[in-house]
């Protein structure tokens, strides 16, 4: 049986009386790519938050790499890489800077940033944006370099929260591209997503619906679970089971 990397079980957290996630439980696979989707306001970012050590839980249990989400919150934030929507790259600072920047965080040597970032850019076809602004960058650029940015120091999971928001299907899929090679290099992924096409590239999908997970399988067989042609489909009749009539 392949090894987990995450570890979820009855995973709560409860704001006053109110229960934003409500005992879900879960495992992730080593190299696996596991899409965690719901509707606005379903619960998806609280349980993100709580993975990567950013929010105590109110009750239940998770590990992270083996590192506990009540005891061990720092080494999980050290062991993992993190993307999102809303916290990403310095917009007035140049690609280079930008990778030098994280690399020091992450604890790289001057000698394994200069090299990561010489690969990094021949990878990304964006040797001659070294010295650009990242403001004056294309949105798919600089989500493919803030993916590649958050995995600049080898994390055996990374996080990724809504990466791709606002491209179009082709630049998407160019992104899921760098996902697809971190899988097969045994980096689990754990994403969340809006986008129905983006459901249908991951190898298992959970979908939250008012603070627990009501349906977790692939694609496919949650596709004839539902007896949808499409995770579109599932997704209407999961989460708003009265549009499905
Ligand atoms: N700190 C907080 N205090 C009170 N309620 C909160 C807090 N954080 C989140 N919530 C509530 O918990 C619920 C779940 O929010 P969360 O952001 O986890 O949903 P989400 O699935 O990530 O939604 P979206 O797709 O819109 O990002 C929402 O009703 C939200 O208002």
């Amino acid at each position: 049986m392949a090894e987990h990397v995450i570890e979820v079980e009855n995973l709560t957290k409860c704001f006053g009386k109110f229960c934003a996630v409500n005992k879900i439980s879960f495992t992730v696979g080593r190299g696996e790519i596991f899409g965690f989707l719901g509707a606005n306001g379903a619960g998806k970012t609280t349980a993100m938050k709580m993975l990567i050590g950013l929010l105590i839980p109110t009750s239940g249990k998770a590990t992270v790499s083996g590192f506990d989400v009540y005891r061990e919150p720092e080494s999980i934030k050290r062991n993992i890489g993190y993307m999102s929507q809303k916290f990403s790259l310095y917009e007035d600072l140049t690609v280079w800077e930008n990778i030098r920047f994280y690399g020091g965080i992450y604890g790289l040597t001057d000698a394994q940033i200069l090299e990561k970032t010489e690969s990094l850019l021949t990878r990304l076809e964006l040797e001659n944006a070294r010295n650009s602004l990242i403001s004056s960058l294309p949105l798919g650029w600089k989500q493919k370099l803030a993916f590649s940015v958050a995995v600049l120091h080898e994390p055996k999971i990374v996080f990724l929260d809504e990466p791709t928001g606002g491209v179009d299907p082709i630049t998407r899929r160019r992104f899921w591209d760098l996902i697809y090679e971190a899988s097969a290099a045994g980096v689990t992924i754990f994403v969340t997503t809006h986008y129905m096409d983006e459901a249908e590239y991951c190898d298992r999908v959970s979908i939250m619906v008012d603070g627990k997970i009501e349906a977790l399988d692939t694609p496919r067989n949650l596709k004839s679970t539902f007896q949808a042609d499409s995770m579109d489909d599932v997704f209407v009749r999961l989460v708003r089971p009265e549009k499905a009539k």
